[in-house]
């Protein structure tokens, strides 16, 4: 099996999504494959937030009620074209505050230790401001976060083994929280399995979705996921600093949340201005001030694409072109010592290909100069990321070549083995 450009070219011609491509701003002379850490701009995403600039042109203090997006229904407007995306009903959804903003509100509102139930659970691995919420949580409970919060660690420092996570549930742990996709090595975890097996202990468990939604579908109400968050500057190309957005399964609604501001009540209470606050319903809330409009408007466009696309196309081609990735690693880099971190199996791995190098970080700044936009996260991962909506499969086919060539003159050795500030 020799994969050549030839087919490359013939997938692409057959490519069902490839009009998606011409809606993108897309520079010609590069190769991005870093839409796992920002997506790039549509031409919807940028439509939807001049329309936004109109209202306030127009209608001043009225855009919070008038225009075609009245800003006060927004957050939950974006929610509800969110909600097909996760698994969810529409109430269950809501654009709001960012990753890391949206876990402290969870934790506050979720983490209740009561007797000897007081830890939580996370991974070794996952993204750090994750970790540093939880720690800054238990220590406003209260908690020495070095006891109680216990990390599951990889056994080879990419992956989590699922049985390692499963051993650490007791009736010591109030809450589990983990990544759908692990940000570096790109590990999918079963998050219906690990659930239900958390909620026999007795355990609430929430999913950072910052690395799959976009990505992969998700079922989050059927599987009983207790509640979820992610940001939408990613798959979602929402935009850098685009406004984040959380799932609370009905189950779980009528619960106060733990941090509240005004924007959290019932619609047609918040203008009572009482000091008794009245929640929302729903999802609705857990906002706590007031929206920010203009980094929630290209969400809106962006979502449009999503909603004619479906995530299980989006998905199948994402798994094509990373297996497509994959093999031509293989059958082009053998000789330089790349190793593929992420997990291979199709229901195992996100959207993104992780290859672990000695030299990766000179390598990345080496892909740059050739026009190859990979990202790069220490200590050794280069991660590449073909993005269903806009990667072509010439694109797959020429990041490898220039990589061969890279790796074939040494042309990184011209740059330091370090990370850039933001790498
Ligand atoms: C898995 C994960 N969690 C949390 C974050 C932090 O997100 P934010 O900076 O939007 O709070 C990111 C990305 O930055 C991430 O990838
Ligand atoms: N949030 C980011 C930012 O503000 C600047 C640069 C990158 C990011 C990222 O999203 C990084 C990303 N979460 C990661 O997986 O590493």
């Amino acid at each position: 099996m020799n994969i050549t450009f030839e087919e490359m070219k013939q997938w692409d011609s057959k490519d069902e999504l490839k009009d998606f491509r011409k809606e993108f701003y897309i520079n010609e002379n590069s190769i991005y494959l870093d839409g796992n850490s920002l997506g790039l701009l549509s031409k919807r995403a940028e439509q939807a937030l001049l329309d936004m600039l109109e209202s306030w042109k127009n209608l001043g203090i009225d855009g919070w009620m008038k225009g075609k997006n009245p800003w006060f229904y927004f957050a939950e407007k974006l929610g509800e074209l969110s909600a097909p995306l996760v698994g969810a009903r529409k109430e269950e959804v809501i654009v709001t505050g960012s990753t890391t903003s949206n876990l402290h509100q969870l934790l506050a509102t979720f983490y209740e230790p009561n007797g000897r139930r007081t830890k939580i659970v996370a991974d070794a691995l996952n993204f750090p401001s994750d970790i540093y919420a939880i720690q800054s949580m238990l220590k406003l409970k209260g908690y020495d976060p070095s006891e109680h919060l216990v990390q599951v660690e990889s056994r080879d420092g990419r992956l989590i083994d699922e049985q390692d996570i499963l051993f650490s549930l007791n009736e010591e742990v109030a809450l589990l929280i983990l990544p759908t996709v692990l940000y570096r090595s790109g590990q999918l975890l079963d998050i219906q399995k690990i659930t239900q097996e958390a909620h026999k202990h007795g355990i609430l468990v929430g999913w950072d979705g910052c690395h799959s939604v976009g990505a992969i579908a998700h079922q989050f109400h059927d599987w009983e996921v207790d509640f979820a968050y992610w940001c939408n500057y990613k798959y979602l190309n929402a935009g850098p600093g685009g406004v984040g957005a959380l799932f609370v399964h009905e189950k779980h609604f009528g619960r106060t949340p733990g941090l509240t501001g005004w924007f959290g009540s019932k619609k047609e209470k918040q203008f009572d201005m009482e000091h008794h606050f009245t929640p929302a319903e729903t999802s609705g809330t857990y906002q706590i001030g007031t929206p920010h409009i203009f980094s929630m408007a290209p969400l809106l466009g962006s979502l449009g694409m999503f909603d004619e696309v479906g995530m299980e196309k989006i998905r199948k081609k994402s798994l094509h072109q990373t297996r497509i990735l994959m093999d031509l690693i293989e059958q082009e880099l053998s000789e330089y010592h790349f190793v593929i971190a992420n997990p291979t199996e199709d229901a195992r791995r996100g959207g993104h290909v992780s290859l672990e190098h000695p030299e990766a970080a000179r390598i990345c700044k080496s892909l740059k100069e050739y026009g190859v936009v990979p990202d790069f996260r220490k200590p050794s991962i280069i991660r590449l990321a073909p993005v269903a909506l806009y990667t072509t499969y010439e694109e797959i086919f020429q990041t490898i070549e220039i990589l061969k060539k890279i790796m074939k003159e040494k042309h990184y050795e011209k740059f330091s083995n370090e990370r850039e500030v933001v790498a």
